[in-house]
């Protein structure tokens, strides 16, 4: 049993701890499965690593591969950069090089110019040692019919070498030529040219040149300029050579050529270039012209722009073609007009920029010819005296230039004339400059009218002017007595003031003793009884003539006196007198009246306390009763007073204590004076004038006309004499300008 128990409680034990072990399992297993779960996820995790692993790894190669690629170019660009900055002073080197090649170059060209320049002075000089005008000799062999009928050379070229010519005369008279070239039959046109060449040159240098054919008819002059196809004259081969020339010169010098071709028959000059492209009938007459000293112009011809040879030749031939030619016993085909081929060249310097401006002329002279032996009649006649006409005239103008004569007989010249023609003035030119002066002296006739009635207005307004000054004049010596006469009146009107003031002051003082005196006396008698008086006893009273004088004396100083209680102040006092007239306007307008009319025997007599100066003007003063009124209306009659704003503002005192009290009176007076004075119109005089049309104006007019009016009763109110003299009254007007003063 007890084993039983046993075993029973050791199978519950064993269960127990079977449970726990169950329990326990539990546990391991959630705990392996939360393991695997972790496991897993950090495999997922090393996977996501590894192959994050993977791509920096292969990041950090491509890295790798990048730096080195870059370490590469590094490298390669510091190479650049030293190569750049190699090139860097290479470029540095070759531009101070080329610095110093420019100014070497400015050099060089500098002295080439001088050297160009040089050289043309130098070719110019030789050319002219050659001679400016050089004559070659050329002899043409003998023709066949010469030959058949037996002719023979009758020159001697022995010495043609010297530029000796001899001809065999018929007996054995020999004749010697002197040239500076002598051409035998045998030499051909290259051997002509050789020594025209040289002038190609000399027009591109921008000298002008002429090479002209002369001789006698059929003697081979169109032959050597113009030649033949095989053989070239030398209008071809100078022109070759200018271009030439002009082809060396392309980097220094541009050149603008231009052909023209014109002939001269029966003394007229027809355009070859435009006869060649239209009927000769219809082409215009040219005129040569000198437009400056040397250069000569065709006004109308045509000259055709050429660049190269061909162009130019062929523009030449064209005219050459359309020269007119003849057939006479001495030539098949003879010029019977002078041909002229006129080649401009218009150059530039590149290197200075020097400009050239050059005429190459080429001409082929028609021949001279002996009429008789040619047997020429009628237009052949005619073409052949023009002709030997021109050649006359032509070798007269070479002689006097080969002579350096003074006079060149161009005149006689028409159509040849064109070396040297003298000036001529176009009669367009002419009939424009006429009207220009018909025009100038109109416009100056129309300036002189102008400048006339201008005259007239200024001596006018001259004299207007003066009027205006003398009446200004007139006007600012009225003003003047005006002011005069009204810097009196206000004195007087001061004066009349003061002694107002004085007056009343002493009137006052005069009362106050007298109430006072009363005063006393009856303080006296209630102060003693009836029985104590005495009878016999008299009041000391103040002598009643002490009180004059001491009111004489306060009188003379009104302002001084500041011990006496009863003096009044300045400004009390001119209270006082303003108060007074603006009670009594009446008064007041008397008291101005005084002071500006003649009160005569209506004003009671009162002795001024201070003393006055002697009047003169307008009126008499108060003092003068004696004086009888004038029986007659006096224009101070006519006087009416209004009011009207001030007229003139009084002048300022100087003093300054004194500036206040002057002021103030200053400003009665003005009130006093605003009362304007105004005479009725006259009626004769005056009566043009119209009182008030201006405050000043009236102002002026009324004290002028009251002055006069005073100046006028000066006699009858006690004036020395009746009818004093004008000369008295301006005494009297100086001398109340003397009061001012
Ligand atoms: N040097 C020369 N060699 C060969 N032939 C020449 C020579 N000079 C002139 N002639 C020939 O002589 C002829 C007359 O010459 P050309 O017409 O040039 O004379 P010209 O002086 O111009 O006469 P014109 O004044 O009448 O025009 C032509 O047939 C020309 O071929």
């Amino acid at each position: 049993m007890r084993e039983n128990e046993l075993k029973t409680k050791e199978c519950r034990e064993a269960q127990t701890s079977l449970r726990e072990l169950q329990m326990e399992l539990m546990r391991k297993s959630m705990h392996v499965g939360s393991l695997a779960f972790a496991v897993e996820g950090q495999v997922k995790e090393k996977s996501r690593w590894c192959q994050l692993l993977k791509d920096l790894g292969e990041k950090f190669k491509a890295l790798k591969t990048e730096h080195q690629i870059l370490l590469k170019e590094s490298e390669e660009y510091k190479k650049c950069l030293s190569d750049a900055t190699q090139m860097t002073t290479t470029i540095h080197q070759y531009v101070s090089q080329y610095a110093s090649l420019e100014s070497e170059f400015k050099d060089l060209k500098e002295k080439f110019s001088e050297e160009a320049k040089e050289r043309k002075d130098l070719y110019n000089k030789l050319i002219e040692l050659k001679g400016n005008i050089r004559v070659f000799c050329r002899c043409r062999p003998l023709n066949t019919e010469e030959t058949a009928e037996g002719a023979s050379m009758a020159i001697d070229f022995d010495s043609a070498k010297d530029g000796e010519l001899i001809v065999r005369g018929h007996v054995s008279s020999k004749k010697v030529f002197k040239f500076d070239s002598v051409f035998n039959p045998e030499e051909d046109q290259e051997k002509v040219f050789e020594k025209t060449a040289p002038f190609a040159t000399s027009v591109l240098d921008g000298f002008n040149v002429c090479i002209f054919a002369y001789g006698q008819t059929g003697t081979g002059k169109t032959f050597t300029m113009e030649g033949t196809e095989g053989a070239r004259g030398v209008n071809y081969r100078i022109l070759d050579e200018l271009f030439r020339v002009v082809k060396d010169r392309h980097d220094l010098f541009q050149y603008e050529i231009t052909v023209s071709a014109l002939e001269v028959y029966n003394e007229q000059i027809h355009d070859l270039l435009l006869t060649g492209s239209q009927p000769s009938t219809t082409t215009k007459r040219l005129e040569v012209r000198q437009v400056a000293e040397g250069v000569h112009h065709v006004p109308g011809l045509v000259e055709a722009r050429v660049s190269n040879m061909d162009e130019a030749w062929d523009v030449l031939q064209t005219g050459s073609k359309a020269r007119v030619v003849g057939s006479t016993n001495a030539n098949e085909h003879s010029s019977r007009s002078h041909c002229i081929h006129c080649v401009m060249v218009k150059g530039e310097n590149l290197m200075n920029g020097e400009r050239t401006n050059s005429k190459l002329w080429l001409i082929d002279l028609a021949g001279s010819e002996r009429v008789a032996k040619t047997d020429a009649q009628g237009e052949r006649l005619k073409e052949a005296q023009n002709i030997n006409k021109s050649l006359s005239a032509l070798g007269d103008v070479i002689s006097a230039l080969a002579t350096k004569s003074q006079h060149i007989p161009f005149s006689r010249v028409r159509g040849i004339e064109l070396g040297q023609a003298r000036k001529q003035v176009d009669v367009g030119e002419l009939s424009r400059y006429k009207l220009m002066v018909g025009r100038a002296k109109q416009d100056c006739k129309s300036k002189d009218a102008q400048i006339k009635s201008m005259e007239e207005t200024i001596q006018s307004l001259e004299a207007k002017n003066k009027a205006k000054d003398l009446l200004t004049m007139n006007l600012q010596d009225k003003i003047k007595e005006l002011e005069s006469q009204l810097l009196v009146e206000r004195k007087i009107a001061r004066q009349h003031v003061d002694n107002k003031i004085a007056q009343d002051v002493e009137r006052k003082q005069q009362q106050q003793q007298q109430q006072q005196s009363l005063k006393e006396e009856n303080n006296t008698y209630m102060r003693s009884p009836m029985s104590e008086r005495n009878l016999n006893t008299t009041v000391e009273r103040p002598p009643l003539s002490a009180a004059p004088k001491k009111d004489l004396g306060m009188a003379k100083q009104p302002f001084a006196d500041s011990n006496n209680s009863e003096t009044y102040s300045f400004n009390q006092l001119m209270s006082l007198a303003e108060e007074k007239e603006n009670a009594n306007p009446d008064a007041a307008a008397k008291a101005r009246r005084v002071s500006l009319c003649n009160g005569g025997a209506q004003q009671p007599r009162r002795s001024s306390l201070i003393p006055l100066p002697r009047r003169n003007s307008l009126m008499p003063l108060p003092g003068g009763a004696k004086t009888p009124a004038p029986a007659a209306a006096s224009p101070l009659d006519k006087i009416k007073e209004y009011s009207s704003p001030p007229l003139i503002s009084p002048p300022v005192m100087s003093n300054d204590k004194g500036g206040s009290r002057s002021k103030r009176i200053n400003s009665i007076l003005r009130r006093s004076l605003q009362k304007k004075v105004v005479i009725r119109p006259a009626p004769s005089g005056q009566g043009g004038r119209r009182a008030g049309a201006g405050a000043t104006a009236a102002a002026a007019q009324g004290i002028d006309s009251a002055r006069r009016a005073a100046a006028r009763r000066v006699p009858a109110s006690g004036g020395p004499g009746g009818g004093a003299p004008r000369g008295g009254v301006h005494q009297n007007r100086d001398k109340e300008r003397g009061w001012n003063h």
